[in-house]
């Protein structure tokens, strides 16, 4: 992610880690670019007295019902855990906060892409409730299509763009996104 920074981090002056545990990632941005205002939001309890450093800060809450918007929502290893209906709630509240105003964010997920239906989602079927891995392509368990089947509104202000392969080499943009 960080060697593709023109790509993301471009116009920014804000980033929320949603779900951002410790802040391991979010340290991680913050170091590399210091004007960026970094955010870490987690359950209270995770971030609980964990020292502010620098251009990075620990928010607490519950992400189905507020959280702090920025520019860019990063979200690590977070959907997986999560039903589709779920994962549409969280940007469902970040618009929310917007009241309809004209805005564009953009929303990076990070999350093992599978193709075949590997050991992971099986684990994720079975330890967690709802949870799953999904892959790239279109049927039900999917990325491209997790936002505009469960939730179209969703993609009239974001588009969805495929960032890295699984080796985490980063590939060419190829916008998905249903904006003019
Ligand atoms: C699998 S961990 C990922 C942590 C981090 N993003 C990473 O990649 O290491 C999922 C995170 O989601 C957080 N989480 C779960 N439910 C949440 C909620 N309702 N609101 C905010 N964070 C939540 C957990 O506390 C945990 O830190």
């Amino acid at each position: 992610m960080l060697e593709s920074r023109d790509q993301f981090f471009e116009g920014l002056s804000s980033l929320v880690d949603v779900g951002g545990g410790t802040g391991l990632t979010a340290r991680t941005i913050s170091e590399a670019f210091p004007r960026l205002k970094c955010r870490v939001f987690d359950l209270p309890h995770v971030v609980a007295n964990l020292p502010e450093y620098r251009n990075l800060e620990f928010v607490g809450g519950d992400m189905f019902q507020s959280g702090p918007t920025a520019d860019a929502t990063l979200m690590k290893t977070v959907l997986h855990d999560w039903s589709d209906e779920d994962c549409v709630k969280i940007p469902r509240n970040a618009e929310k906060q917007f009241q309809g105003k004209k805005r564009e964010e953009k929303v990076v997920i990070i999350e093992m892409v599978t193709n075949e239906k590997l050991l992971m989602d099986i684990m994720m079927l079975m330890t967690v409730l709802n949870g799953r891995e999904r892959n790239e392509k279109k049927h039900d368990m999917d990325f491209t299509n997790l936002f505009s089947d469960v939730a179209p509104e969703i993609n009239a202000w974001s588009g969805i763009s495929k960032i890295a392969s699984w080796s985490g080499t980063p590939t060419p943009l190829e916008n998905k996104s249903k904006v003019p």
